[in-house]
């Protein structure tokens, strides 16, 4: 199984002091020498954590293949394209929202997705779209022609960390999991299901299987034995750990695992 870093928790590091430090292209040789299959980095529209610049040095400078994930908007579709990375993941994003909040809603957005797509792939750019694991959005994105899809994992890591972290008993609780542990355990087990099933049916879709989103130390086996997924795209835990053990490290001991 393949593991795509997500640098872009670096940056925001950087960003909450607004200096030039740490910087996420510092990380490239590291992710390379370390076992990383591949660099995810999200060009979000506000530009919170990764900018332009970063995004155009990562794309020229690493070694490694580059998932560049960004919004379906049309400008900053324009922008990646000049920038060429291997791969573009379409993911929706809301102003509001601490991080991506669920997957792209592919039905309502079909025709501007076709439109984006082709864009993408006259620019040489392999296409994954960022959907929750439900077989009609992954028969939909079958029809747009991608070669990926990337399931959306950050609903089963919210209740996986409900049940079985130190979540519940601290200021960022969510709320709508404060629930008796078996309620939680039933909803574990279904989420799990979930994502099984959908990486299945895609794969018979003959779409590539992708998976991210909330995945860390603890919960990601529960992922990677999903036999039909082929890559991992994992960024906040491993970024959180290599404050005590080094990048290094951290990712060596994630690719072990996986
Ligand atoms: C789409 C997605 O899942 C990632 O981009 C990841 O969560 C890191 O980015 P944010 O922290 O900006 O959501
Ligand atoms: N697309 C998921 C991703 O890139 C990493 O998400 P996270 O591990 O930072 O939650």
């Amino acid at each position: 199984m393949l593991l795509g870093v997500n640098i872009d928790h670096i940056a925001v590091l950087r960003e909450a002091r607004k200096i030039n430090d740490p910087n996420p292209v510092d990380a490239l040789g590291i992710c390379k020498l370390s076992g990383a299959d591949q660099i995810t980095i999200h060009l979000r529209e506000d530009r919170r954590h990764i900018h332009d610049n970063d995004a155009k040095i990562i794309c020229k400078q690493s070694a490694l293949p580059v998932n560049l994930e960004c919004s379906i908007n049309n400008d900053i579709v324009d922008i990646v394209c000049k920038m060429k990375p291997s791969r573009v993941t379409l993911v929706p994003e809301n102003r509001e929202e601490v991080t991506t909040e669920g997957g792209l809603d592919v039905k309502s957005n079909f025709e501007k997705l076709q439109n984006v797509i082709t864009k993408l792939h006259e620019n040489e750019i392999e296409v994954s779209l960022f959907i929750d694991p439900n077989e009609e959005v992954i028969e939909l994105s079958a029809h747009l022609n991608v070669e990926w899809i990337e399931l959306h994992t950050g609903s089963f890591a919210n209740i996986y960390a409900m049940l079985n972290s130190n979540l519940n008993n601290s200021h960022h609780i969510i709320k709508e999991l404060e629930l008796p542990r078996d309620e939680l355990k039933k909803k574990l087990k279904k989420s799990i299901s979930e994502i099984k099933k959908a990486s299945k049916y895609a794969n018979k879709q003959k779409l590539k299987v992708a998976a991210g989103h909330g995945l860390n130390y603890q919960n990601v086996t529960l992922i990677s034995s999903i036999k039909y997924i082929d890559e991992l795209n994992i960024g906040q835990s491993i970024i959180a750990r290599s404050v005590f053990t080094g990048l290094e490290k951290a990712i060596i001991d994630m690719k072990e695992l996986i």
